[in-house]
């Protein structure tokens, strides 16, 4: 096993200061259970910040450092101003409402992200300071999304997975946030990212669609000339503990207790931080709602409700608090007697033990967030009933929601509805509640917190490494190389790699400094310039015609090796096809706005550049298969392209390209190919021994030159020029 390097904003420790020292005790949460196992197996460390030490003494400073290097746990110490634009800030006061849909709570004007980047910053350099070759690093959560991609600039062969604990929200929401392609390139310096559930997996490849015009095959991402995975790995708890506690005779006792105390009552339960996305306030008008058009329930029933005071430096949960506050006097008011409330609240936090004994004591668990990464509380309550009673309400707008079918599922927003389930699930018949509860726990038992972390580090361990990477002083080797030689054939797709891509193909002519620049290139000694393209040879011929190069279009199946030489066609191609297919690639621009369709005298491309980019990418898949299936086995190839679907007679590709321009070529001459597309990756391969090839891009390539784009393969060329 690998040294694991765990990173998250919270070390999995409470510092504890009183009369008798300072003490830094475990965290009891579910991260901090899971990864204690492989933490300490694996003799790695676990980086974060140990919560607020300002008050210390230089003594008890260094008792908690000694404390926590015990544990294996390096701190990071955030600043008072660090706590409150890095943490209550950007994270809790942008990031967390964002994720949760809720873009209304966000600050009109963001003034912390430089501090989260900062912030995010240190942890990597810290991160970096410690790694060793052979590492992996597992990074955790919404406070650290730029961590890895600041980690990958320090180290690149390092192993990088990522965990993103709270939900990722569509693309529509994510897109309004001010740094959303920083923040996205951030957690694509991972190898493998994790999410919850395949819904916010879906989230993330369509903001990535979105924003960067990446596109997820299956599940993996080509992006800066790697390849990072995506994956859903719903987070379990350690069942087997909450099963032990709620089978132990104090805490049956306990429940014993509970149960006496409320004799006559049916006991409801809901657990939570209070946090305004738990849908606490709506939960109390479902208890409310029920009270009033049931008579019959009231005195019957005992809500208690746990809240655990948390971010209260944020002015959102404060106010949230008067809220609670105020519906739990107003229910009470109206319901109560003189011996009995109905709503118990308590608003402090409970230890394992006596969360599990309220588990195994209540009724109902109620749980009810209106968005919730996962929610483990309603795992919690599975695990603690090893007598296979009690009815789990459950919000269909948690993470959890996705694998426990059998809870009762409701809508958090609708009240009404919620009256409705809660009754239901007070007057459920025993044989239902334990064939509910029977399979909720066979499914919480078996994917439980181990469970999600050999699963997530069994992926990040099968991710090859990165390749070694062609940085740009590849490039200049190149260059290097393309000076030595005595002869030079230049093979240059245009696209992409002369020139960027425009919104419309004929956008995209060739500027009078690129003219210049081929035209002095082809005149330079023994070098002989070639144009490969995908475009008609009228296109060519009207931007290039003029110039000393060979010009070859429609991916080779049309050349003119030289000036002045007439354009000859590959032969045994046929057209006859077109007549067939156009129908059906109009058909398919007339459904999707912003399509269109080019005739080329070789081949039809259905092109999509303008087109919402996930609907287009949708499509462009449905029109292949499409194509495929009416055309199985035909004279047709269909090539995806960027933005491009094309459908050519079989055969046709670049790669031919070589073996006509080669035939003449003197001894000494070194063949160069540059080019960005999947297309010219079949020139590349058609290359002979000893040729260079350069890709234009970060996409996978077989080339073993990388360029970032046309400016630098222009830069490149024109450095042929000097010297
Ligand atoms: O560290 P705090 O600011 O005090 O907040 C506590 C944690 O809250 C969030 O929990 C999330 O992770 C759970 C486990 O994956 C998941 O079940 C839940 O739905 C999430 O809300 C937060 O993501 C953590 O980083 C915080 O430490
Ligand atoms: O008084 C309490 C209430 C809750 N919890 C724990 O806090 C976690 C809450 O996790 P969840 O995923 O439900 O929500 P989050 O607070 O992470 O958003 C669970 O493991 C609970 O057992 C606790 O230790 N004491
Ligand atoms: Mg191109």
């Amino acid at each position: 096993m690998s040294r694991l390097l765990l990173v998250s904003n919270r070390l999995p420790v409470t510092v504890k200061a009183d009369k008798d020292g300072v003490s830094v005790v475990r965290s009891a949460g579910g991260l901090a259970t899971g990864l204690r196992g492989p933490h300490e197996r694996s003799g790695g460390l676990w980086i974060g910040w140990p919560g607020d030490v300002s008050r210390l003494t230089p003594q008890q400073r260094a008792s908690v450092e000694a404390q926590l290097a015990e544990l294996r746990c390096v701190p990071l110490y955030l600043s008072a101003s660090e706590v409150s634009r890095f943490y209550e800030g950007y994270s809790n006061r942008t990031l967390w409402p964002l994720c949760h849909y809720l873009i209304d709570r966000i600050p009109e004007q963001e003034r912390d992200w430089d501090v989260y980047r900062k912030v995010n910053e240190r942890f990597a350099d810290l991160v970096a300071r410690h790694y060793q070759p052979g590492d992996t690093i597992w990074v955790h959560d919404y406070q650290l999304m730029l961590v890895p991609a600041f980690l990958r600039a320090r180290l690149p062969q390092a192993r990088i997975g990522f965990f993103f604990h709270i939900p990722f929200p569509s693309s529509e929401i994510f897109r309004t946030l001010p740094h959303r392609a920083d923040l996205v390139r951030g957690l694509l310096g991972a190898d493998l990212i994790g999410f919850h559930t395949i819904t916010y997996v879906r989230h993330f490849s369509s903001t990535l669609m979105r924003l960067l015009g990446l596109e997820t095959v299956v599940d993996r991402v080509a992006y800066d000339g790697r390849e990072v995975r995506l994956g859903a790995f719903p987070m379990g708890i350690d069942a087997q503990a909450f099963e032990n506690l709620a089978k132990e005779p104090a805490v049956l006792e306990e429940v014993r207790t509970h149960r006496e105390k409320s004799s006559e009552l049916r006991l409801l339960l809901g657990v939570d931080r209070l946090d305004y996305t738990k849908g606490i306030p709506r939960r109390l008008l479902a208890v409310q709602r029920l009270l009033e058009r049931e008579p019959t329930w009231r005195g019957r029933l005992r809500f208690v409700q746990v809240a655990v005071p948390s971010r209260t430096a944020v002015a959102d949960y404060a106010a949230y608090r008067d809220k609670v506050d105020e519906l739990v006097g107003r229910i009470n008011g109206l319901y109560g007697s003189v011996h009995n409330v109905p709503v118990h609240y308590l608003y402090r936090s409970f230890n394992e033990r006596q969360l599990t004994a309220l588990y195994r004591a209540a009724d109902v668990m109620f749980v009810t967030p209106i968005r919730d990464g996962m929610n483990l509380v309603a795992k919690e309550f599975c695990a603690a009933r090893p007598d296979e009673d009690g009815v789990l309400v459950l919000s269909e707008f948690a993470g959890a929601a996705d694998e426990m079918g059998d809870a009762v599922m409701v809508n958090p927003y609708d009240v009404e509805g919620m009256a409705d389930a809660l009754e239901a699930a007070l007057e459920m018949p025993e044989e239902e509640r334990r064939t509910r509860m029977r399979n909720l726990r066979a499914r919480v038992k078996e994917y439980d917190v181990h469970w999600w972390v050999r699963s997530f580090l069994d992926e990040l361990q099968a991710t090859p490494t990165p390749p070694p990477r062609v940085e740009p002083a590849g490039a200049e080797e190149a260059l290097a190389q393309l000076r030595e030689a005595q002869c030079l054939l230049l093979l240059i797709d245009y696209d992409g790699t002369l020139v960027p891509f425009a919104p419309k193909p004929e956008l995209a002519s060739p500027d009078a400094e690129l003219l210049d620049l081929l035209q002095r290139l082809a005149s330079r000694r023994d070098t002989r310039v070639h144009i490969v393209s995908g475009r008609p040879r009228e296109t060519l011929e009207a931007w290039f015609g003029g110039l000393p190069l060979g010009l070859h279009a429609e991916h080779g199946l049309w050349s003119r090796p030289a000036p002045g030489a007439p354009w000859t066609s590959q032969e045994g191609v046929t057209t006859d096809w077109k007549n067939l297919v156009r129908p059906v690639l109009e058909a398919f621009a007339a459904r999707v706005p912003g399509a269109f369709v080019e005739e080329k005298s070789g081949s039809l491309a259905w092109h999509y550049r303008q087109v919402d980019p996930v609907f287009g990418a949708r499509q462009a898949r449905e029109l292949r298969l499409h194509l495929g299936e009416v055309f199985a086995h035909g004279p047709l190839e269909v090539l995806p392209g960027d933005k491009v679907v094309e459908v050519r007679a079989r055969g046709v590709n670049k790669g031919r390209v070589v073996a006509l321009v080669t035939q003449d070529m003197s001894p000494g001459t070194r063949v160069v190919a540059i080019g960005d597309d999947r297309t010219d990756e079949d020139l590349f391969a058609a290359l002979p021994e000893g040729s260079l090839a350069i890709h234009a891009g970060g996409k996978d390539t077989r080339a073993r030159y990388r360029v970032k784009g046309p400016p630098e393969v222009r830069r490149l060329l024109s450095s042929l020029l000097v010297g």
